[in-house]
């Protein structure tokens, strides 16, 4: 009946795949199927393949029938897969070529001047040499013929952040446009925002990342920061004027639909909100093993495909994975991200309000400007109203009593009172780092928390084996916080913001003594220790992780007394 079949299968948008990456995720299992021992695979290194040439996909999807055919469970002999792949594919990471950065110079004139340390500074140097090994441009092939590659072809050279992550990625490259800015590679960093404005032109928002799977989701959104950081060194007035329509459609698309909730109070007053919500309810294709394997103990259709809604909502959020999204922590199969309303996903909207408020005020537009600061002063009051709690004193993710189509009346007991670091987000803009006294309750209980860990900030408390949880810290989490507390007037917290900062650079200094890399996140437990967990290697280059910390160098220096070794 008509009943049953709406609540047979999840009814939420879904954005269809291109049929190169349905075809590829076929090779995936079979591959993960026919390499018994092999694990370790990265499901994602299969997903990056392009079709050579002259070879035409149906005449590839033919060849793989016949290698399978013969088999009853979908596994072939290793050595007749490698040869296959070998040869129909061209490897993953072919289809981007080298590209020497325009504005790189191996010392730029002033380089973080208050780096006095001689240590520190040539391990600053080389980080900013880092960037060169990270920047790339999509081959002229991507652009001819798209249908043969699951990268998506780009206006401009990117970053990328590294490692096994060959493409560019959405919220990454704030940190990395952090760090360009003391590198002073203003084209670079231009391009990057460029790029991610091209994105948004043609999707109507971010995506996640460059590549056709990762056209079902954005991630969290900071490209009005970056505009607003670029802006602020350069003066740029050009992309301003350029970047406004742009910043507008992407404001309308976490504004509407399924990202948008409304919560009531108690005196009737409606606040409007937003969640992250994936227009996909299958199996992410660059992990589809992983996420088929996840989901087998369900058993119905409806149950999967929520479950999957909620891992790849996970993915848009930037923290894939953790317990914060976890109905029963730390059980996996209770993920349930599309019932958040998250406090770090409206910082950024907050941000992105305010940034677009400056940005039409430069533009002339005094009236548009306005009305991004009513809005503003909203969802300011939200945050009062909804996330915060006086006596943790920090702000709470909200709990969804329903599916968060309709208006939803706020109850104390959703609050989320676990501890997490994006608990602390808010502190990272002028709105709040202004108020001293609220500032200094923030430092108490974030001193009281738990989080503060050697080696910097912990993402949480709990120790789920995700990489967003416990004892892992992560440079945007460390920057926004840090950042933040540095703004403020309060001399305690200036201090603490100084004191995670030295912490977080020392340990990036002895992770790359030992192991010569920068790594995409660390075990904040210990000094001089990467992180690891979840569903891949750990990661090195690092994108994010180089941003900040020539953020954090040019933002405390480095006296030339103070030993980088401990
Ligand atoms: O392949 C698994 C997931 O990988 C990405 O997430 C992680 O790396 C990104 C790049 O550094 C980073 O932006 C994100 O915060 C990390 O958790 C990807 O973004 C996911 O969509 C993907 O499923």
């Amino acid at each position: 009946s008509m009943v049953e079949s709406h609540t047979d299968s999840d009814s939420g948008p879904v954005v269809q795949t291109t049929p190169l990456v349905t075809f590829l995720q076929h090779v995936q299992l079979t591959a993960f199927r026919s390499y018994p021992k092999k694990q370790s695979a990265d499901p994602k290194s299969y997903i990056d393949l392009s079709l050579k040439r002259p070879y035409t996909l149906s005449s590839i999807e033919s060849a793989f029938e016949d290698l399978t055919s013969e088999s009853l469970d979908m596994s072939v002999p290793v050595e007749k897969l490698e040869r296959f792949v070998k040869q129909y594919f061209d490897g993953a990471g072919e289809d981007m070529l080298h590209h020497e950065p325009v504005d790189f110079v191996s010392d730029p004139s002033g380089f973080l001047s208050n780096v006095e340390n001689e240590k520190v500074r040539d391990w600053a140097r080389e980080v900013h040499g880092l960037w060169r090994n990270l920047s790339c441009r999509v081959s002229d092939s991507v652009r001819e013929s798209p249908g043969r590659y699951t990268l998506l072809p780009l206006p401009e050279p990117v970053i990328i952040p590294g490692s096994r992550f060959r493409e560019v990625y959405n919220w990454d490259s704030y940190w990395v446009i952090k760090g360009l800015m003391t590198s002073q590679m203003f084209t670079t960093a231009k391009g990057l925002v460029t790029n991610l404005m091209s994105l948004v032109e043609t999707y109507g928002y971010a995506l996640n990342g460059a590549r056709a799977y990762y056209t079902n989701r954005s991630q969290p959104p900071l490209l009005s920061s970056m505009v607003y950081e670029i802006y602020n060194v350069t003066k740029d007035e050009e992309l301003v004027r350029k970047a406004i329509p742009v910043l507008l459609k992407e404001y309308e698309f976490w504004n509407s639909g399924k990202h948008k909730v409304v919560i009531r109070d108690a005196s009737g007053y409606d606040h409007v909100l937003s969640r992250y919500y994936a227009m996909w309810n299958m199996p992410r294709p660059e992990s589809s093993v992983f996420d088929e394997e996840s989901a087998s103990g369900f058993s119905t259709l409806l149950e999967k495909q929520r479950f999957h809604r909620d891992i790849a909502t996970a993915a848009e959020s930037g923290c894939d994975f953790t317990t914060r999204w976890m109905r029963d922590p730390p059980h996996f199969t209770t993920m349930a991200t599309t019932s958040v309303v998250p406090v770090d996903l409206n910082v950024f909207l907050l941000k992105m309000e305010l940034d677009i408020a400056f940005l039409m005020e430069i533009s002339g537009d005094k009236n548009g400007s306005d009305r991004f600061v009513e809005a503003s002063k909203a969802r300011e009051k939200a945050f009062e109203t909804v996330f915060w709690n006086e006596k943790a004193g920090q702000w709470l993710d909200y709990w969804l009593s329903s599916n968060g189509d309709e208006t939803e009346t706020w109850k104390a007991e959703n609050q989320n009172t676990n501890v997490f670091a994006s608990n602390f987000a808010p502190i990272w803009i002028n709105s709040f780092n202004s108020d001293e006294k609220l500032v200094k309750k923030v430092v108490k209980a974030l001193e009281n928390s738990g989080l503060i860990a050697p080696a910097g900030i912990l993402s949480s408390l709990t120790d789920s084996g995700q990489q967003w949880d416990y004892p892992n810290g992560w440079a945007p989490q460390q920057e926004m916080i840090v950042t933040g507390l540095a703004r403020s007037s309060s001399k305690e917290a200036k201090e603490m913001a100084e004191e995670i900062a030295r912490r977080w650079i020392r340990s990036n200094y002895l992770v790359y003594k030992k192991s010569g890399t920068i790594h995409e996140k660390l075990k904040v437990t210990e000094l001089g220790e990467y992180g690891g967990g979840g569903e891949y290697k750990p990661q090195t280059g690092f994108g994010w992780s180089n941003g900040v910390i020539l953020a954090f160098l040019e933002e405390f220096g480095w006296p030339s007394h103070l030993s980088i070794e401990p």
